[in-house]
């Protein structure tokens, strides 16, 4: 990262960075310590840390994070107006691989996505390259914030600013950091039907309590609940996802295998990694002319002493 620019706005915990390839970067603090960056190339949220300054998103050791244009692996990229490969744009479609810009006054949200937090505000908007493979004008607007306690918000709003409608997927593609993957496990997704991406895209219930790892897993888990668990037993800590506008959940570890047909994850990235994905993709998003949508995910840290019962006092929403 080379030098950092001066404090910006009367925000003091956001600052802009800018590093060796002149890709500039947000970084977020809150008055507690923890902190995120992000960065501009593809609206990227490249690290997320608690208070403790421990690293609680997963990035390769080989990440290609200086390697621009390439979108590094990890972190949380922005998968619009595609995800994965099924269609015919770029793996996750082309956002995450676009130069997006700082909104200095968007239309406002409402004040509780601001108040007490810091934040950045970027934007994307349709580009004469884009509208070639996908002859679409939106606006997207993605507000990443901290709160004091360190939780990570993203909010995303898609405008069709078309004179026609247009309908896309959307995920988060979010990486966390865990201690071991076999000793994690994901509750709030039992009894859900999931694609399975591994068999073609085919439809099952799942079957056990909660998912746990032992193999290559990559499904699309369907109406899924609000609140989804990530417990990483070994580190003693869990992850809690909110979401909202978001029904699908996807689930992905590469294993060993996959992994080493992968340039960039590193020998043993995939037991230090899972994806648990915030996503709209079996049913797209259609928007008119002038609508717009919101997705919004929330990503909570806790010691997992804590129950994970979204309702226990101690998990802070905000
Ligand atoms: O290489 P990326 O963009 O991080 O995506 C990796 C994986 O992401 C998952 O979400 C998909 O379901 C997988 O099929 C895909 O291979």
């Amino acid at each position: 990262m080379g030098h950092s620019a001066a404090v910006w706005s009367d925000r003091a915990s956001l600052e802009l960075t800018e590093d060796s390839n002149g890709i500039k970067h947000a970084l977020l603090r809150s008055p507690r310590g923890a902190s995120a960056r992000v960065s501009l190339y593809g609206g990227h949220v490249v690290s997320w840390k608690n208070n403790r300054g421990e690293e609680l998103l997963f990035t390769s050791s080989k990440a290609a994070l200086n390697n621009h244009p390439k979108t590094m692996r990890g972190g949380i990229s922005i998968c619009f107006p595609q995800v994965g490969n099924s269609g015919l744009l770029e793996q996750q479609g082309f956002a995450r691989n676009k130069n997006w810009t700082i909104e200095e006054n968007p239309p406002p949200l409402h004040p509780k996505d601001s108040l007490g937090k810091s934040f950045v505000d970027l934007l994307l908007r349709s580009s004469e390259e884009d509208i070639k493979c996908w002859p679409n004008c939106f606006e997207f607007r993605l507000r990443v914030s901290l709160s004091v306690d360190g939780n990570l918000v993203l909010i995303s709003r898609i405008r069709n600013i078309n004179g026609k409608p247009f309908s896309f997927s959307f995920a988060y593609h979010t990486y966390l950091s865990v201690s071991d993957i076999s000793e994690v496990r994901i509750e709030g997704l039992e009894t859900l039907e999931y694609l399975d991406n591994l068999c073609g895209r085919e439809c099952f219930t799942e079957q056990c309590d909660a998912i746990t790892f032992e193999s290559e897993v990559d499904r699309v888990y369907l109406n899924s609940p609000k609140y989804i668990a990530v417990l990483d037993h070994e580190r003693k800590r869990t992850y809690v996802l909110r979401k909202d506008g978001l029904p699908d959940v996807v689930v992905w570890n590469p294993w060993e295998k996959k992994s080493k047909t992968m340039a960039d994850i590193g020998d043993d990235g995939y037991k230090h990694m899972v994806c648990v994905d915030g996503a709209a993709i079996e049913k797209n998003i259609t928007l008119k002319q002038g609508e717009e949508w919101t997705g919004r995910m929330e990503l909570v840290a806790v010691p997992s002493s804590f129950c994970t019962d979204p309702l226990d006092p101690r998990l802070k929403f905000l």
